[in-house]
């Protein structure tokens, strides 16, 4: 009668349940997905100026993005966890610190996510199966398991799996692949070596020790600082190009210009005064590049052409 009464939890089971969570939270890279699937929700968005975007449909879609992107990076962190349990940066991640053991289960935990999304995916349309497939394909496949041990050019190889939640968004609501999305996808794909080789730059010393042959490991920081001065001016290119490419009003225009604007003159100072340091400032500054100039597209499309 003064017992624990079945099915009631204590407050330790309580906290030891928030923990588990949390772990199994973090193997997913939840930072990484708030991106992504933001920028899967622009493409919705922009399909909806022209298809018609039924309630279900969205919440259908995001839930589906949202379990793909965090299934496979689930999966992408039982893959490196090896290198994980060594470089300073992500030793204390759940795999390698022992918080989720055996390792197996953010394997299985990312498979059935990454399950669940290609069902609901699936019964979206044909399309969006294939982008969801080839996002999990591009990763994992090519990026994870092949090339990012191997090449240098690991990032430009499965950094396409990077612009997919975008086109993923504009088929869910269209059912097909048209020339917007795919510029859009292309905008995600040209900005990550920004993201990632002026991160690598920072954490160049861990990448050697693992043996990752990130581009700052295998060539100088000028000249791999040189490479992402043209993937940034290609991005801020092509960034204008899809208000040229039609449905994009002045808001966007104005806002791909100061965006880019900022993001190149950051980098080309860089390249004239390059530090590790600052290659860090400016990793952190691509998220909210991206951001904006996603959001732009959005407030354009929805709240000033509308
Ligand atoms: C091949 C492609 C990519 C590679 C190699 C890559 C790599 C990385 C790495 C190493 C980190 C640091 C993670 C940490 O905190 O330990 C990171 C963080 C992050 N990534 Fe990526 N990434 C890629 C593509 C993307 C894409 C396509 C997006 C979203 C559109 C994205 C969004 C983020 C975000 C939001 C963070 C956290 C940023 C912060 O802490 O300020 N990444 N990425
Ligand atoms: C449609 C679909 C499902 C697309 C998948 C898109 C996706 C999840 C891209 C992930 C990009 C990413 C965060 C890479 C991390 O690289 P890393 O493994 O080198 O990073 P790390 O060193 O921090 O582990």
């Amino acid at each position: 009668m003064y017992g624990n009464p079945v099915g009631v939890k204590t407050g330790s089971q309580v906290k030891n349940w928030l923990y588990t969570a949390k772990n199994y939270i973090e193997v997913t890279k939840p930072r990484s997905v708030f991106l992504l699937v933001f920028t899967a929700l622009v493409g919705m968005f922009l399909a909806a100026a022209e298809y018609t975007m039924s309630m279900p449909v969205l919440l259908k879609s995001l839930v589906a993005i949202t379990l793909a992107c965090s299934g496979v990076n689930a999966v992408s962190c039982y893959v490196d966890r090896d290198i994980d349990a060594i470089m300073e940066r992500t030793r204390q991640r759940p795999i390698p610190s022992g918080r989720i053991a055996p390792p197996e289960k953010a394997l299985v935990w990312g498979l059935a996510q990454f399950l669940v999304a290609s069902v609901i995916a699936l019964s979206l349309n044909f399309a969006s199966f294939v982008c969801i497939f080839l996002g999990m394909l591009g990763y994992v496949g090519i990026y994870s398991l092949w090339f990012k041990r191997k090449s240098a050019w690991n990032i430009i190889l499965g950094g396409f799996s990077g612009g997919l939640p975008a086109l993923f968004g504009w088929t869910s609501v269209s059912g097909k692949v048209e020339l917007l999305p795919v510029l859009i996808s292309l905008l995600v794909v040209l900005w990550i070596p920004n993201h990632i080789w002026n991160l690598a730059i920072f954490y160049k010393d861990d990448y050697r020790k693992v043996g990752v042959p990130m581009l700052p490991v295998v060539c100088n920081t000028k000249r791999t600082l040189l490479y992402i001065l043209f993937t940034v001016i290609a991005m801020f290119a092509l960034s204008i190009g899809i208000y040229f490419a039609g449905t994009m009003g002045t808001f966007y225009l104005v806002s791909a210009i100061v965006c880019g604007f900022v993001i190149a003159a950051g980098n080309i100072y860089l390249f004239f005064a390059p530090e590790q340091k600052k290659a860090w400032f400016l990793y952190k500054l691509s998220s909210p590049y991206l951001f904006l100039i996603f959001l732009a597209m959005i407030i354009d499309h929805h709240i000033i052409l509308a």
